[in-house]
This record gives C-alpha cells, sequence and structure tokens, in this order.
C-alpha cells in the first residue's frame, strides 16, 4: 500500500513516510492509493476476532510488510493495554433501537486515546528504526491534546507542543492537558478559537521548509494514521452485533466537528462494512449538517456550546471526503480547496448531493436538544451521556428510521463535561484519575494567536 495527496502533487509514499509527513507537502491530505475490499467471507472470519487481534488485521492491510508482524503486534498490544476496559471498545445495549459504543475507555477517557495510544507508540518506535526527529505540533479543542500529551510524555526522542483555544475547553480537558509535567510537553494556550489554532498548524505545516527544518509531525486526524486506527472499533461494533445476530440495517451516529471520526466510518464503509447510513451529528456549529442537507459547505458564526470539542467550523478531513465524492480526481479536489480559500464556501451540484445523501444524513442539534437527551436517557435508561454522544443520540432520535439499529459513537466520558451536565441538576463522582487533577500545579503559555506567536514559541522549545 501507498499513499498520495488528495492534491496529487506527492508521489507515492509508504506508510512510515506518510505517517511522518502528516499533512501533504502538496498542502493536501494523504490517503491509501487504493481502498482495500473486504470479502464477506473475510469479514465473517474477523466476527470474533478480539479487538488487538482486528486491529492487527486491519493495520495489516495498510501497513504492508514496512514494519515486521511481530512488532506491529506489540504494537497493539502496548496500545490497548492501557485501556480498562477488557473490549477496548466494549457496545452498551440502550433498547432495540440503539447501542452505544463506548470509546472512553483509555487513559484520557475520550475516543482519541484509541488511535493516539497507537500513534504515539508507533512514532517511538519509528524514532527508535528510522532515527528520524520526532517534534508533534498539533492543535485542539480540547480531546486530542490530552490523549496526544498522554500517549508521548515522557517519551525519549519526541517533543510535543500542543495549542488549544484560551478559556474554550473543559476544566477537566483543561487539567488533563496542563498538569502534565514532562519536559518534553509545551502547552500552548492561544488567544482565539480551535479554527484559529488548526488554521495555524496547518500554516505551519503547509510552510515546507520550516516544517523540516524544526522535524514537525501531526498527531492530528490529518495525519492518516488517526483515521486507519478510527476505522476498527466500526468494525469491531458492527460484529459485536453481527454476533447476537442484530446487524441488520446498522446505522452509525457520530458527533463531528473535524470529520475525522465519520471518516474513519466512511472509508468501512468503502472497505465493504455493511453500514446502512451514517448519521452525522453536528452542535450548533453546523457547517457539516448544512453540507449534508443542501450541498453548501460554507462556515457560519463560531457559537460556544455545551460540546466544546465540536466547536469547530471548519472540519479538516472533509477534503478527503471531497477527493472520494468526484471519484478521486485530485484536480477537482485542488479546485475547490482554492475555491473555498478564495471564496470561503463550495457548492456542489445536485448528482454529488445525491451521493452525499444515499451515504449520509445530518442533525444539527441546538444547545437546549443535547441537555434534552443527556436529562432523558439518564432519567428512562440511567445511563448518563456525556455532551457530544448526547448530539448524536438526539441525531439519532429524529433520523433513524423504525426498525433500523443505531450504534451511536460515545466519544467522550461524562466526567469530562460535568459543566454542562451539573445543568440538569444531574450530579456524578469523577473516575480517581480526573479526581486527583484538582490538586495539581497547572503549566501553560498564554499566546497571541499569529503563526509568528507560535513560530517563536516553537523555535525556543524544539
Ligand atoms: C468528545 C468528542 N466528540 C466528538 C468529536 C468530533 O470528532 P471529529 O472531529 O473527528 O469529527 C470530538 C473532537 O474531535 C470530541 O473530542
Ligand atoms: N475535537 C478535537 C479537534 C481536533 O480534531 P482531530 O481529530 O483532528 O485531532 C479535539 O478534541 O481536539
Amino acid at each position: 500500500m501507498e499513499y498520495i495527496s488528495t492534491r496529487g502533487q506527492v508521489a507515492p509514499i509508504g506508510f512510515i513516510d506518510a505517517i511522518l509527513m502528516g499533512l501533504a507537502d502538496d498542502g493536501g491530505l494523504l490517503v491509501p492509493q487504493h481502498i482495500p475490499q473486504l470479502s464477506a467471507d473475510m469479514l465473517k472470519s474477523w466476527q470474533r476476532l478480539s479487538y488487538q487481534e482486528l486491529a492487527l488485521e486491519i493495520f495489516t492491510l495498510f501497513v504492508n510488510d514496512e514494519i515486521p508482524c511481530a512488532d506491529l503486534k506489540r504494537l497493539v498490544d502496548d496500545s490497548y493495554a492501557t485501556f480498562r476496559d477488557e473490549d477496548v471498545t466494549p457496545v452498551r445495549r440502550i433498547n432495540n433501537g440503539l447501542h452505544v459504543l463506548e470509546l472512553f475507555h483509555g487513559p484520557t477517557f475520550a475516543f482519541k486515546d484509541v488511535a493516539l495510544q497507537f500513534l504515539g507508540n508507533l512514532y517511538q518506535y519509528v524514532s527508535g528504526k528510522t532515527n528520524s526527529i520526532i517534534h508533534i505540533l498539533g492543535a485542539t479543542s480540547g480531546d486530542t491534546g490530552a490523549s496526544a500529551i498522554e500517549g508521548v510524555r515522557g517519551k525519549a526522542g519526541i517533543r510535543i507542543c500542543i495549542l488549544h483555544p484560551h478559556g474554550k475547553v473543559s476544566k477537566v480537558q483543561e487539567l488533563q492537558m496542563t498538569t502534565v509535567d514532562d519536559a518534553n510537553v509545551l502547552n500552548l494556550a492561544v488567544d482565539g478559537t480551535f479554527d484559529d489554532c488548526q488554521r495555524i498548524i496547518k500554516e505551519l505545516f503547509a510552510d515546507v521548509d520550516f516544517k523540516h527544518r524544526y522535524h514537525l509531525r501531526a498527531i492530528n486526524s490529518i495525519n492518516i494514521a488517526r483515521i486507519l486506527a478510527q476505522t476498527v472499533y466500526y468494525f469491531y461494533a458492527y460484529f459485536q452485533l453481527a454476533n447476537k445476530g442484530q446487524a441488520d440495517k446498522v446505522n452509525f451516529s457520530v458527533p463531528t466537528g473535524n470529520f475525522g471520526d465519520i471518516f474513519a466510518g466512511y472509508l468501512a464503509l468503502k472497505m465493504g462494512l455493511p453500514i446502512n447510513k451514517l448519521i452525522l451529528a453536528t452542535n450548533e456549529n453546523n457547517i457539516l449538517e448544512r453540507f449534508v442537507r443542501e450541498g453548501v459547505y460554507e462556515p457560519g458564526e463560531f457559537r460556544g456550546t455545551y460540546s466544546p470539542s465540536m466547536d469547530i467550523q471548519v472540519a479538516s478531513n472533509f477534503e478527503r471526503y471531497l477527493y472520494y465524492l468526484y471519484g478521486e480526481d485530485s484536480a477537482a479536489v485542488t479546485r475547490l480547496m482554492g475555491q473555498f480559500k478564495a471564496d470561503g464556501r463550495i457548492a456542489i451540484p445536485a448528482d454529488k448531493l445525491a451521493a452525499v445523501q444515499a451515504d449520509f444524513a445530518a442533525y444539527g442539534v441546538q444547545n437546549e436538544e443535547c441537555l434534552d437527551a443527556i436529562s432523558d436517557y439518564h432519567a428512562k435508561y440511567d445511563y448518563l451521556l456525556d455532551p457530544h454522544t448526547a448530539c448524536g443520540v438526539a441525531a439519532t432520535d429524529k433520523l433513524a428510521d423504525d426498525g433500523e439499529v443505531t450504534i451511536a459513537l460515545s466519544t467522550a466520558h461524562p466526567a469530562k463535561f460535568d459543566e454542562a451536565i451539573r445543568l440538569r441538576g444531574i450530579a456524578q463522582t469523577y473516575p480517581p484519575q480526573i479526581e486527583a487533577l484538582f490538586d495539581k500545579p497547572q503549566h501553560q503559555t498564554v499566546v497571541g494567536g499569529t503563526n509568528d506567536d507560535i513560530k517563536d514559541q516553537l523555535v525556543k522549545f524544539f
């Protein structure tokens, strides 16, 4: 398997080079040159594998022989040994039509750990094997940062700098990032929104001289490893239901911001997983909902919501989706992304919109609807949803048809977002790992939101 850019200007590269390149050097995003096609027999043979065994099978398709099988197995086993649930990502039945895929049993209580425990170990492995310097630069609306830091803190030969929007993440998210005192970690609290942080890092990555001089590596979902690792749990969840004979017409409902998690589901679909529809849930920052409903991709006004990790206007992985929507035509993607840069807007024709709507249905959840879902499911099923998961569940209630079964991705533990949950008078006990954070000193540098503000910090740190 080799990897190419959505903009077509990068010669095909192998898996390790793709991981190290992060953002494609032509400004696009890397994608596999071919999407592996899985036969029904192959899917059946995977149906009873453990999470780790399944991850190994799927990664092998994308890594080829660049990492010997025994090494890849060790990376997988080490990455998922840190999870608190033996199933890694267990599926809980809520009612006949709804199951919740709990993705929050990793070290930082968010779905990001599934990919970032692996990517942290992979970076350490690659650095050891290839003598590459690993200087990670990432942007976060709260969860990626904590998870990426946890994945590499204290690791020799790796440094990590994370930008988060100052004052716009939850208290627990802030503590998870800023109480880490390892010398290889730098937290920058940026005066701006997550979109500003993401734009800055993308512009710094796109400055190829700067990127190479400082050995910048990505941990955001612009890194293809993130997407591949997140694909595994779609298969695993489907198999959990299939093993019980409940996998007819399965939808996946995905709370969405950067289009990374749902793109992993789309990749699983393209590989042959029989998904009925992908339900795309946004909060009030609903650019993606409007795209699926109307075919227009155009940022709206930023809204602070109860699901702050999804307070995102410009969705990083949207470009990967456009690439497939336009039949893997990199010239079309380059034209559309150029148009977005110039006009701040992309409008797709009716035939393309029909193709979008064949795979996706979308709903934008308002703030009060999100809290209503938390209260309702707590009262009716004694199940506490975090506000992001609640968006996915609220969207499922609107969009799933009778007789369909939906697996709603639960992307974070409710303890990370107690501020919102308390608004509905629901008290929760923090897990001890989170409770312990409140007594620790914090380390972060508040900075302005220009590229030069960040460059100054990076030059000192790297
Ligand atoms: C808890 C939570 N849910 C959902 C999302 C949205 O995921 P994505 O950005 O991959 O669409 C995020 C952030 O990415 C998140 O942190
Ligand atoms: N919600 C994310 C935003 C960054 O997304 P990523 O998937 O591209 O890393 C976060 O929690 O930081």
